[in-house]
């Protein structure tokens, strides 16, 4: 992730990004709409949202869901992080479909880059080529990669009709990126066509396609072989022990279940304009904590519980200094890769349990959601309750909120 700026001070206050997340994935035959389907274990989509949700590429970020399933719900209030508005909104029968209801939701926005869930190790370098492009005034933009097989064009009973110059031909990916009045206007004159990407409706409107480099990493889930591949290539983008664990992990994650601790703290920010995220949920309207990070005491005191009880370090071991990608990260989105990490040490995760003292903000009425939430983003049961302290102590003066977290792990089987 791209060191987060202030969205209003930069081109990404004025940029939507819509991720289409609403198809069925027939050709992946997981028996789930595909952007649920797990990958490390967790929804293909919560991998598109880690390098999606940035306050340095887009003040909003859309999810187009699948139309009448919920089941996403949680995976898209949990990528919410400070400085980006997430919205999701539901989808309809085509992708073109899917994206021109992403479109309705982001009326004000000035430019849109428009993204496919199913492309879901596609990296922040990909969606900066793509808005640099936009910057520098192009008004379509797609990346692409030079083709390795020569192609043909073929009549409908399978003859060969040409064969376009191989050197002209690019595979394109997603993000595109577009000036959002003109892409509004070439959806709302091929409305309730199937064109498989916005592109080419710009393509048919007119407009001048600006073609980027795009990236293998970039490419599309659409097969049960690419999710394969897709699980071997996240397992390569680690970092390697040497890289992360200043700690030995265990060899093995031998015996029986393991539990762990873990306790954070975070003061209240003196700023009246910082926002409170605790638990994975944005508190619209109460004063936040302060912290390089989120200050997300709830999702923290959960990753140092998981580290603990895995046995493979802390907080500090693998997302601090030296782990710039994490400047800023949400909380739970550190959550979501410390269960990465602790399955990856060979542990299957039970439940995480958390409490909070502090004397606001009033959690009973959002604990279910908290809960769906951080369970979401932990692929496991989590579980949040908070209490106050009587008064005592600093989080009785209101000066700040502490956690606790126990996580209960067993050798994966
Ligand atoms: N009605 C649809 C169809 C597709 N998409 C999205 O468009 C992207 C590219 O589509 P594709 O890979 O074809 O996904 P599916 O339609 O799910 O796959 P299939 O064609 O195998 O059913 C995916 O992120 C998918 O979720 C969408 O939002 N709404
Ligand atoms: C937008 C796209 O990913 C560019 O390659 C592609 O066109 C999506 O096509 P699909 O038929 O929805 O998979």
């Amino acid at each position: 992730m791209s060191t987060p700026q202030p969205a209003s001070t930069s081109s990404a206050a004025r940029t939507a990004i819509i991720v289409v997340a609403a198809g069925q994935g027939t050709r992946l035959g997981a028996g789930a709409p595909k952007a649920l389907v797990p990958l490390a274990g967790r929804p293909l989509l919560a991998h598109a949202l880690d390098v999606a949700v940035d306050p340095a590429l887009a003040a909003t970020v859309v999810v187009v869901t699948p139309p009448g399933d919920d089941r996403l719900d949680a995976t898209v209030a949990a990528a919410a992080r400070p400085g980006v508005n997430v919205i999701g909104v539901q989808g309809g029968e085509t992708r073109q479909a899917s994206v021109a209801a992403g479109l309705a939701a982001v009326p004000e926005a000035r430019r849109v880059l428009v993204h496919d869930a199913a492309r879901s190790l596609t990296s922040t370098a990909q969606f900066e080529r793509v808005a640099g492009a936009l910057a520098a005034g192009a008004v379509a933009v797609v990346p692409g990669l030079a083709v390795v097989d020569t192609i043909k064009l073929v009549d409908r009973q399978g003859r060969v009709t040409s064969t376009p110059e191989r050197s002209r031909l690019r595979a394109v990916q997603t993000p595109q990126g577009f000036d959002a009045s003109l892409l509004r206007r070439a959806h709302a004159s091929a409305a309730g066509g199937d064109v498989s990407d916005d592109a080419g409706l710009m393509e048919a409107a007119g407009a001048i396609v600006q073609v980027v480099e795009g990236e293998e990493r970039a490419f599309k889930i659409t097969h049960p072989r690419d999710l394969e591949r897709a699980e071997r290539l996240l397992a390569e983008l680690r970092p390697g022990p040497d890289e992360v664990f200043d700690v030995e992990a265990p060899a093995a994650a031998p015996g029986g279940p393991r539990i762990g601790l873990g306790i954070d703290v975070h003061a209240f920010s003196e700023d009246e304009g910082t926002e409170l995220w605790l638990a994975g949920l944005h508190w619209p309207g109460e004063r936040g904590l302060s912290g390089h990070s989120d200050g997300d005491a709830v999702a923290h005191a959960a990753c140092d519980a998981l580290f603990s009880a895995a046995g493979i370090g802390d907080l500090g071991t693998h997302f601090g200094t030296s782990r710039p990608e994490y400047a800023g990260a949400s909380g739970a989105r550190l959550l979501g890769e410390a269960c990465r990490l602790v399955r990856e040490a060979g542990f299957e995760i039970e439940n995480i349990s958390v409490q909070f003292v502090g004397n606001r903000p009033k959690f009973s009425p959002r604990r279910a959601e908290a809960d769906a939430a951080l369970s979401a983003v932990a692929g496991a049961p989590v579980s949040v309750i908070a209490t106050t302290s009587d008064g005592l102590g600093f989080e009785g003066e209101g000066a700040g909120i502490s956690a606790r977290a126990v996580a209960l792990l067993r050798p994966a089987r």
